[in-house]
């Protein structure tokens, strides 16, 4: 195998481990995943068209992206340091405000494109 080839494959491999051990760490990781989850089985259920599975497609994607670097910036935060200082907060802060971004968008995002059908379904 080319030594190119080998390396791709060792990032790839280095990508899957880190989504792996951020789920095995991270309560919130796993909530998203189960979430995202339920919105498939949704999004099947009531037959969404394809435009509107892109949408939720970004959102989980948005999500799943922020929870990782918040991840990876928690952990990096701590190895430098475990003392309490200002600046740590400020980054573990930030982190943690650009997930809470992700998950009101992806919030928006399912009740615009699965309330209505599923409110049809369960009310009508
Ligand atoms: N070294 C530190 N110095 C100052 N404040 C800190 C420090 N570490 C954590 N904090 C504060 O505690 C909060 C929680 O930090 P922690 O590392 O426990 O994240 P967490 O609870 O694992 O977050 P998440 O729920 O996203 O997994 C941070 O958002 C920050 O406000």
């Amino acid at each position: 195998m080319s030594g190119w080839r080998s390396r791709e494959i060792r990032s790839f491999r280095s990508a899957c481990a880190g989504i792996a051990e951020t789920l095995r760490g991270e309560r919130h990781m796993r909530f998203h995943l189960v979430s995202a989850c339920i919105v498939a089985v949704l999004a099947i259920w009531l037959r969404i068209p394809r435009s509107d599975i892109l949408w939720l497609l970004l959102a989980i994607a948005f999500v799943f992206t922020a929870e990782l670097i918040n991840t990876a910036i928690e952990r990096t935060v701590d190895r430098i340091s475990s003392d309490i200082h200002p600046l740590a907060k400020a980054a573990k802060d930030a982190a943690a405000g650009a997930v809470l971004v992700a998950v009101i968008f992806a919030a928006a995002v399912g009740a615009i494109v699965i309330g209505p059908p599923l409110w049809r379904v369960c009310f009508q």
